[in-house]
């Protein structure tokens, strides 16, 4: 942080965390953080948000429970503020998951920017805004950063941190290091991208899949099985880049690329996004509908939560990212 602005602690002494916006993403980051022994104060504007966020808490306790909470770790440390001020005041790190709204962004940031303690990082869960974008009207923009998680955050380690033209690299270094000693894993990205890394490899395989189905050329659930039949076994330990690299044999990605690399050119992918007209909506909601079967939200979320649990123990990486 500049000498101007110094972090009001160090990562490692946070202690109380603040959740602004508390749907499926802060709803998770909120379990998160309870799990890892944090106080937490959430904040979120709608009239039933506290009885969601409790509900979705404790629907995620079990799993959180099987993987180790650390000491002290409760769900009564939780705190609903009625204000968006109260909910910051005394916050040593703050994560919007406000909706993915660039105007709302925008206002929410620079109202939080305002409202906490000087040098206290505030970092976005955006999907793809890049941070350059959504600090225009904050003052002490410096300390903004995006802390982009997946979904369920409580339980997928990565966390993709980047800043935008006016962040303070030490903000994004408090942030990356921050989010470490919270257990998660870490990717700091030093340049703005496009859907950061994750989420341009995920939206290039979802543009095709929505193609896919929009032409009736595969179903919702050919689609989901070409990727949990599939790669998704492989990609779930060792990346695309190195499982790509043991299709070439002990010639490695050199003989992979000297003969799949013609293929590249062939024309196997559209990649502009196709129209997201009602009918490929009702195809994609009725094709899910249907691999649902009669399992409800919470049964789909529960099944979610211990299959990531499954591969995480299985892949060793349960003492990793989790203390
Ligand atoms: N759903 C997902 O899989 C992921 C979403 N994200 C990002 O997380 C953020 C939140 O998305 P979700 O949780 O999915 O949305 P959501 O719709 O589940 O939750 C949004 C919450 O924000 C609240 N809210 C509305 N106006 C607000 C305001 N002015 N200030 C604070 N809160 C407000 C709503 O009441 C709601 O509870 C978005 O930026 C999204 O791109 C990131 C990773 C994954
Ligand atoms: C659907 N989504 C683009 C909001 C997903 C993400 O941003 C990350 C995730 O959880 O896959």
């Amino acid at each position: 942080m500049p000498e101007n602005t110094p972090a009001p602690c160090a990562p490692e002494d946070v202690r109380r965390v603040a959740c602004i916006g508390a749907g499926v993403i802060g709803g998770g980051w909120v379990a998160h953080f309870l799990a890892r022994g944090y106080d937490v104060t959430a904040w979120d504007p709608a009239a039933d948000a506290g009885d969601r966020l409790r509900r979705l808490v404790a629907a995620a306790w079990p799993a959180l429970e099987q993987i180790g909470l650390a000491d002290g770790a409760s769900q009564d440390r939780l705190t609903l503020a009625p204000t968006l001020a109260e909910a910051v005041a005394d916050a040593d790190f703050v994560q919007e998951s406000a909706p993915e709204k660039l105007e709302l962004k925008r206002s929410l940031l620079a109202e939080l920017a305002a409202a906490t303690r000087p040098g206290v990082v505030i970092a976005s869960s955006t999907s793809g805004y890049p941070m350059t974008d959504m600090q225009t009207e904050a003052e002490n923009a410096g300390r903004l950063v995006v802390g982009h998680p997946f979904n369920p955050p409580y339980l997928i380690p990565l966390v993709e941190v980047v800043g935008g033209e006016q962040t303070d690299p030490g903000a994004v270094a408090w942030a990356s290091r921050f989010y470490g000693v919270a257990g998660k894993s870490v990717i700091t990205m030093d340049r703005e991208l496009p859907g950061f890394i994750a989420n341009r490899l995920q939206e290039a395989l979802w543009r095709e899949a929505l193609h896919m189905v929009a032409n009736g050329e595969a179903t919702v659930e050919d689609i989901d099985a070409s990727i949990t039949e599939g790669p998704g076994l492989r990609w779930a330990f060792m990346g695309p880049c190195l499982t790509f690299a043991l299709a070439g044999g002990e010639g490695g990605m050199a003989h992979m690329l000297d003969h799949f690399g013609p293929s590249l050119k062939s024309p196997w992918t559209r990649l502009e996004a196709p129209e997201l007209d009602r009918a490929l909506r009702d195809a994609m909601v009725d094709g899910c509908r249907e691999a649902a079967g009669d399992r409800t939200y919470a049964d789909l979320v529960a099944a979610r939560d211990q299959g990531v649990i499954d591969v995480l123990r299985a892949t060793g990486r349960l003492g990793s990212t989790h203390r």
